[in-house]
Parts: structure tokens; C-alpha cells; sequence
């Protein structure tokens, strides 16, 4: 065995130490739980920006057409095409320009025969006229016989929108207008249910002038740490005191998924205490993340807070606690706080913590969103170094995946070892190698599944 696969057994892993006795569950049987708890929030208005990010719930019909007036869709002059039939750079058209049409204007002069008007583009087309020609195919009012290079500035030169054109290339009926409803009209359906909305439709409802929109709104996830050693980061590190990374790694990957996310630093192993911040937390939180004192030990006061047993408080919701048949993550809390709100009460080392989140805690968020798809990519590659895995327990082992070429699997080497305190790999890692429960090793070479962490799509 090389050393490298050495590092991926389970030896020295405090994981491999069951007592036997314990109902243990899969994997599958906790996400099934979660999944079945855990379901899409009420809808909401939200005003447009806030629903970025965000799936609609009703699908969105247009009031008004688009665009609401024929308009130009260039600079230019609004014309009567039989006053143009003909005409080229030696026998010019000569129009009389009764006017100035700039975008948003109101009051529109009459385009009669021999006539026509200075128009912007956006501007709307007024009555009489069937075309637009831009102004390069005229001589800009100058009087010149050159084609203009553009228009000058009406402050600056008011006379424009008088005197006449000489306009050289005749156009058609309909050129360069830009037809009422040729885009949208009212009554279509322009965003069906379930829509997510990116920058483009959010646009869209802007320009059909509403102002906000029907979604599934964010969660609002509060994470929380605990256990006495930790120390903010940025403040002295003292004896036996570690800075608290979850609170920030989990916070950051529940606005991965999504979440509006609010990180609350770390809470002593006290359990009166933590039961309060949970308690006060309540009030904002659509779903409540906590990392630490789910295993066995004296100090474990997530268990003791949230499940108290033959305590004088009531529990604070209905947390079950139990052991995974997975590797990191083994110990995990799940239920319901107030019979409404979920609550994950997730393994302190960095590693569990967050794979947890990504496993268990992510699609939860999805679903909440109202998502379809609400777990990472799963893909098959090479495996391009052996792995050892412990007997029973569904390994995780941080990886680096690259894709293939065309057709091809892509292929997958691990990152560090199987201890759950290891951050300096897993912030190298892209992606986890999936080794099942029954599989104790894989050799270099064969294929196996991996969970991509780093999607190329956005959450939703
Ligand atoms: N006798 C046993 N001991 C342990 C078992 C077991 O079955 N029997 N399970 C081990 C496994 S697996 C895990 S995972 C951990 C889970 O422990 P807790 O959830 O109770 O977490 P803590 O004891 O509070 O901390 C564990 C570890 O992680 C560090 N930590 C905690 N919070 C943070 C944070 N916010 N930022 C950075 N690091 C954090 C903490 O200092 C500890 O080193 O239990 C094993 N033990
Ligand atoms: O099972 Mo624990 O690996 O360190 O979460």
C-alpha cells in the first residue's frame, strides 16, 4: 500500500469506534427524513431585486404591449415612402422637416406628402409617416449634397428640426419601425411558473411595469457555533482556543444555496444559553444551523439543550439525535424547532460540518426555495490514485475532479486524508468521491461517484 493510500483509511479516526448496540441510520434514510419535513416556503411579494435569485409561483402575463407605440429604431427622419420612391445621390428627395420627435415625446406633428420630421430613436412615429431613414442616408438638413455622419445636437443647432432634407436611397413601407406589440402583447404569458429570475427577467417585469413579483422567498438561515474554545477570528488565539471556521464556512455555503444567511458567532458549551440564542433566533429564522456537541462528550450541550432528558424545560422542538452510517458526519440532529422550523445540528469538526451541510442541509434549502433539483451534481470518473474506505460507512472523501473530454469521463484524484479536522485540503477539493458502505477499497483506474461541490450553474 503506498502512503498515500495509507492516509485514506479510516486508522486513527475517531469515527471507527462504534459501540455496535446503536441503531445506526444510512444516509438515505436521514435526507429521506429531511426531505419529508422539510417543503417549499409560502409565496411572497417581493420587490424585483429582492427577488433575484428566486422561483415564481404563478406564471406572469403581460398588461401591456411592447412595444406599447411604433417607434424608430433609428435616428433619422420620418418620412412618407412615396416622397422617397427613387431616390439616389445625384436626384436626392427634398422634404420639408415640419418638426422634432425626441424619445418620449408627446405632442407629434402631422408628416404630410413632400413632408417629414426629425426623429430619434425610440421616438414615436407620427401620424402620416410609413418609414424612417437614418440620417446617414441623408445630407443631415445641411443642404449639402454629402451623406451625414450624424445628427447635431438640437441645443445647439435648433434649425435641424426645420428647413429641409435631401434624403439619397428610398426605403419601404415599415423600415426601421419598430411595430407596436412586435415584442410582447398584452395578455401573453411572458414567464411561465417556476420561473427563476436572473437579470433578463427581472428586466422583463420591469419593462412591462411591474414592480414586484410572486416567489418562493429565501430562507432566512441563522448559523450558529458552538463550544467554549472558540474565538472570533481577528481576536487573540489563547491556550487550547481555535478561531471558529464553521460558523463562517457554513454561512457562506447557505448563501451557496441560496439562503438569506445570518451568522451569529460562537456560543459556549452552556446549554441555558444556547437554548436562549436559539429561542431569541427564532424570530428571523426560516431554518436554524448549529455546528458542534452532537457527539457523546461531557460538554456536548447542543444534544442537552435541544433534547433535554428528564430536564425541568421542555425541549425546544422535536431534535432527533443520531449516528449515520457515513464517514465524515456520523453524529447529526435533525427536527423541527416550535413543530415549524428545521433545525440541523451538525458534527463540530470542519469537515463533517460541512459536508453535512452540503449533503443534508443544501437540499433542504432547495426545497424550501421551491427548487426541482435540490442536490448537487453527481457525475462518474477515473479514480486516479487508490482509496481505502472503512467497512459500513458511506465514505466522503474530498476530491479534485477535472471533466473529460467529449464523451469521455472526466477523472478524479483525492485531496488529504480522512481526518475531519483537515480544512487546508478541503479548501483545495472541487468535488467528494462517494465510496459505498460495502466497499472497503478502490483501486486507481476504476470508476467511481462524485458529488461536483463547485456546480457550473447558479443554485437554483
Ligand atoms: N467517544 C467518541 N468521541 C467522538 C465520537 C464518538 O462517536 N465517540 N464521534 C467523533 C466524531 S465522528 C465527530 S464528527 C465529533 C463530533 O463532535 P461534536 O459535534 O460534539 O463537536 P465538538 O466536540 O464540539 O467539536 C469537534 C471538533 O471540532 C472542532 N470545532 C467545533 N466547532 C468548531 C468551529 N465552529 N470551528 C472550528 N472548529 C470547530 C472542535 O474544536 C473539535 O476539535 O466527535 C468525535 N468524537
Ligand atoms: O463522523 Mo465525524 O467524521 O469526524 O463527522
Amino acid at each position: 500500500m503506498s502512503d498515500h493510500q495509507h492516509e485514506h483509511t479510516a486508522e486513527g479516526d475517531p469515527c471507527a469506534a462504534d459501540s455496535g448496540a446503536e441503531r445506526y441510520w444510512t444516509v438515505d434514510e436521514h435526507l429521506a427524513d429531511i426531505l419529508g419535513t422539510v417543503g417549499p416556503l409560502p409565496p411572497l411579494d417581493l420587490q424585483l431585486l429582492e427577488a433575484q435569485g428566486c422561483l415564481t409561483v404563478e406564471r406572469i402575463t403581460a398588461g401591456v404591449d411592447l412595444p406599447p407605440f411604433d417607434n424608430s429604431s433609428m435616428d433619422g427622419y420620418a418620412v412618407r415612402i412615396a416622397d422617397i420612391e427613387g431616390a439616389t445621390e445625384e436626384y436626392p428627395s427634398v422634404l420639408t422637416v415640419v418638426g422634432d420627435i425626441a424619445a418620449g415625446a408627446a405632442d407629434l406633428p402631422v408628416v404630410g406628402p413632400g413632408q417629414c420630421a426629425r426623429i430619434m430613436t425610440g421616438a414615436p412615429l407620427p401620424p402620416g409617416a410609413e418609414a424612417v431613414v437614418p440620417v446617414e442616408w441623408t445630407d443631415g438638413g445641411s443642404g449639402g449634397k454629402d451623406a451625414a455622419v450624424g445628427m447635431a445636437p438640437h441645443s445647439s443647432s435648433p434649425e435641424g428640426a426645420g428647413g429641409e432634407v435631401r434624403v439619397f436611397q428610398p426605403a419601404e413601407n415599415g423600415a426601421f419601425v419598430r411595430r407596436r406589440g412586435d415584442d410582447i402583447t398584452a395578455g401573453q404569458v411572458v414567464l411561465p411558473e417556476g420561473t427563476l429570475l436572473g437579470p433578463a427577467q427581472i428586466g422583463l417585469l420591469a419593462a412591462i411595469g411591474q414592480d414586484s413579483v410572486r416567489v418562493r422567498p429565501r430562507p432566512r438561515v441563522v448559523v450558529l457555533s458552538t463550544g467554549s474554545e472558540l474565538v472570533q477570528p481577528g481576536t487573540a488565539v489563547g491556550p487550547g482556543q481555535i478561531s471558529d471556521s464553521n460558523s463562517f464556512a457554513l454561512t457562506a455555503a447557505a448563501r451557496d444555496a441560496g439562503a438569506i444567511a445570518y451568522r451569529v458567532g460562537g456560543v459556549p458549551d452552556d446549554a441555558a444559553r444556547l437554548r436562549e440564542v436559539v429561542e431569541d433566533q427564532l424570530i428571523r429564522a426560516d431554518l436554524v444551523v448549529t455546528s458542534g456537541g452532537v457527539s457523546v462528550g461531557a460538554y456536548d450541550v447542543v444534544k442537552e439543550a435541544l433534547a433535554p432528558e428528564g430536564g425541568e424545560q421542555p425541549p425546544l422542538g422535536a431534535i432527533s439525535f443520531r449516528k449515520l452510517r457515513m464517514q465524515p458526519g456520523k453524529p447529526q440532529g435533525f427536527g423541527l424547532l416550535d413543530g415549524t422550523v428545521p433545525l440541523f445540528a451538525l458534527p463540530g469538526n470542519p469537515v463533517s460540518a460541512y459536508l453535512s451541510f452540503e449533503l443534508f442541509v443544501r437540499p433542504a434549502i432547495r426545497a424550501m426555495l421551491g427548487a426541482e433539483e435540490v442536490h448537487r451534481p453527481v457525475v462518474r470518473a477515473v479514480l486516479s490514485q487508490g482509496l481505502r474506505s472503512p467497512s459500513g460507512r458511506r465514505q466522503f472523501a474530498r476530491a479534485r475532479y477535472v471533466a473529460g473530454g467529449p464523451g469521455e469521463p472526466g477523472s478524479v484524484a483525492p485531496v488529504g486524508g480522512a481526518g475531519s479536522h483537515l480544512v487546508g485540503p478541503l479548501a483545495q477539493a472541487n468535488s467528494v468521491i462517494v465510496v459505498p458502505e460495502d466497499t472497503t477499497s478502490v483501486e486507481a483506474g476504476e470508476q467511481v461517484e462524485v458529488v461536483l461541490l463547485e456546480a457550473a450553474d447558479r443554485p437554483i
